[in-house]
């Protein structure tokens, strides 16, 4: 069971083509870092963030990410799934939900993907419900879909194309989230959709046509 699981692992990443290369994802982590400095940098600054990574896609970020802010934070995570195992979205599920020293705070939520947007414009209202002043999104990656979000990122490190891609953070089907650089996965190696649900359609008869 396990050698399979490695084998479809190395098999996904054979097919898959790099990106973004490991420099690049670098300096789009420079990038985020910049501008959040440029933010929380003013000398009058009395507003310190709570910044939130979003678990599990935010680790790699995230790690990456803080030792180059120069402005005092303090640091939480929450955990939010919506794709699982799987290359869809679905519900999303709260693992760990946000702590009550959310409220009155400015929160800085990280996370490594913003694709349909979903999940960080439940994140966004979550915190806004809890209270939270003030919510600022940086992304790692924006996913370019070709069409409206239900949330807009306030901070992007790079664009992507709309395909799969798994490195820095992010997976398939629960591997590759320790590559450095982003690959994309090749489309027939994904699942298949699922079909549409096919209901059968009633045989009704026109008035007058039936029995009796
Ligand atoms: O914009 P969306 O379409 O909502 O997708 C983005 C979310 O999907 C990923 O999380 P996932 O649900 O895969 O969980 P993970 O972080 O554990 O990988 C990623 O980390 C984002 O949080
Ligand atoms: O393209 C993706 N790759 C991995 N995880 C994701 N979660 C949302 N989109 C993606």
């Amino acid at each position: 069971m396990q050698d399979f699981q490695v084998v479809r692992a190395r098999a996904l990443l054979e097919h898959a083509r790099e990106i973004v290369t490991p420099d690049q994802v670098q300096a789009a982590v420079r990038h985020v870092a910049d501008v959040l400095n440029e933010r929380f940098r003013q000398p009058d600054n009395t507003t310190y963030p709570l910044v939130l990574g979003v678990m599990g896609g935010a680790v790699v970020f995230t790690g990456t990410l803080l030792p180059q802010l120069d402005f005092p934070l303090e640091f939480d995570y929450i955990h939010v799934s919506r794709y699982g195992d799987d290359d869809r979205g679905g519900q999303v599920v709260w693992k760990v939900i946000p702590r009550q020293n959310v409220a009155g705070r400015t929160i800085v939520v990280l996370d490594d993907i913003l694709d349909e947007g979903e999940t960080l414009a439940h994140v966004k209202q979550r915190l806004l419900d809890m209270g939270a002043a003030e919510v600022i999104i940086a992304v790692f990656a924006d996913k370019d879909i070709g069409r409206r979000k239900p949330i807009v990122a306030d901070i992007t490190g790079l664009t992507l194309p709309n395909a799969f891609v798994v490195g820095f953070g992010m997976d398939v089907y629960g591997y590759w989230r320790n590559l450095p650089g982003l690959w994309q996965i090749r489309q027939q190696d994904l699942k298949p959709a699922e079909p549409e649900t096919e209901y059968p359609i009633p045989d009704v008869k026109a008035p007058g046509t039936g029995l009796g």
